[in-house]
C-alpha cells in the first residue's frame, strides 16, 4: 500500500548517557485523507514518533517516507523544504505572535514557501474562512480566546496546503467543549489532499479520529480503524 506516511522497522535510540529506546520497530502506513490519533501512556514514544513523522528527528534505523520523499536520502536543507511545503504543524501552546493581527499570523507562515505577499494574504484569508474565523481577521492574536487562538494556528498550518497536518496535543490547553470543537474542525479538514495525524492523551479526541494507533514502550500494540477493522499486534 502506498501511503503519504510510510515507516518501516523504525527505531529511535537516544544517545548515551540515557540510551533510551523510544521507538522499537515501528511499521506504519498512513494513507491520504486518513485521520489518525496516536495514543499511549507518558513515555510510550508518541512525541518521538510525531517528530519523526514531521522530519524533525531522524530514526536511528529503519526507513521513513513522508509525502513520497525518503527521509534518509535527503540533506537537512532538503528535509526543511519537505517540512515547509508538505507538512503543517499545530501545537498545544499555539505559538502565535500576540501583537500581530490574525491575518499576519497566518500569512507570515507562507514566507518560507516563497509565496508572494498578495497571494499570502489571499491564502491566509481563505484559511481563516475555513477555520471559521473570518470575523476576526483584523484582531490581534493576543485578544482572542484559547479556542480562537488554536483556530488561527490551524489556519496557519493549512494555509500552505500541506499533505499532512501533524498536531501535538492540540486540545491540551482548552476546556473540553472548546477542545471538542477543535477536534471536529481538525477531523473535518481531512480529505483527499490532507491527512491529519495527532497525538493525544484525551480519549474523546482520539475517538473522534477514524484510526487509533496505540503505543506501549515504543511499539504499536493496537491499530484500530473504522475503515479497515482492527489489527492488533
Ligand atoms: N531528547 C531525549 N533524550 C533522551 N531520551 C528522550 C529524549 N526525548 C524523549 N526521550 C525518552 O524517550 C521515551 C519516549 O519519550 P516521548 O516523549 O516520545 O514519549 P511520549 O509518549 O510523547 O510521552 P508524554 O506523553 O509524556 O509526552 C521516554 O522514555 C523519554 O524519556
Amino acid at each position: 500500500m502506498n501511503g503519504v506516511l510510510e515507516l518501516s522497522a523504525v527505531r529511535k535510540v537516544y544517545p548515551p548517557p540515557t540510551a533510551v529506546t523510544a521507538l522499537d520497530g515501528i511499521d506504519l502506513v498512513v494513507g491520504a485523507g486518513e485521520t489518525v490519533a496516536i495514543t499511549g501512556a507518558s513515555g510510550a514514544g508518541k512525541s518521538t514518533l510525531l517528530s519523526i513523522l514531521g522530519t524533525l528527528e531522524r530514526p536511528t534505523s529503519g526507513t521513513v517516507r513522508v509525502a513520497g520523499a525518503e527521509v534518509s536520502a535527503l540533506s537537512d536543507a532538503a528535509l526543511s523544504e519537505v517540512r515547509a511545503t508538505r507538512l503543517g504543524f499545530v501545537f498545544q501552546q499555539f505559538f502565535l505572535l500576540d501583537r500581530l493581527s490574525v491575518l499576519d499570523n497566518v500569512a507570515t507562515g507562507l514566507i518560507y514557501r516563497g509565496v508572494p505577499p498578495r497571494v499570502r494574504r489571499e491564502r491566509a484569508v481563505e484559511a481563516l474562512y475555513e477555520v471559521g474565523l473570518a470575523g476576526r481577521i483584523g484582531h490581534r492574536a493576543g485578544q482572542l480566546s484559547g479556542g480562537e487562538r488554536q483556530r488561527v494556528a490551524i489556519a496557519r498550518a493549512i494555509a500552505g496546503r500541506p499533505a499532512v497536518l501533524l498536531a501535538d496535543e492540540p486540545t491540551g490547553n482548552l476546556d473540553s467543549a472548546t477542545g471538542a470543537e477543535i477536534t471536529t474542525l481538525l477531523s473535518g479538514l481531512a480529505g483527499d489532499a490532507t491527512t491529519v495525524v495527532l497525538i493525544t492523551h484525551n480519549t474523546e479526541v482520539a475517538a473522534a479520529m477514524r484510526r487509533q494507533v496505540h503505543l506501549r514502550d515504543g511499539r504499536i500494540v493496537s491499530d484500530t480503524s473504522v475503515d479497515t477493522g482492527e489489527v492488533s499486534r
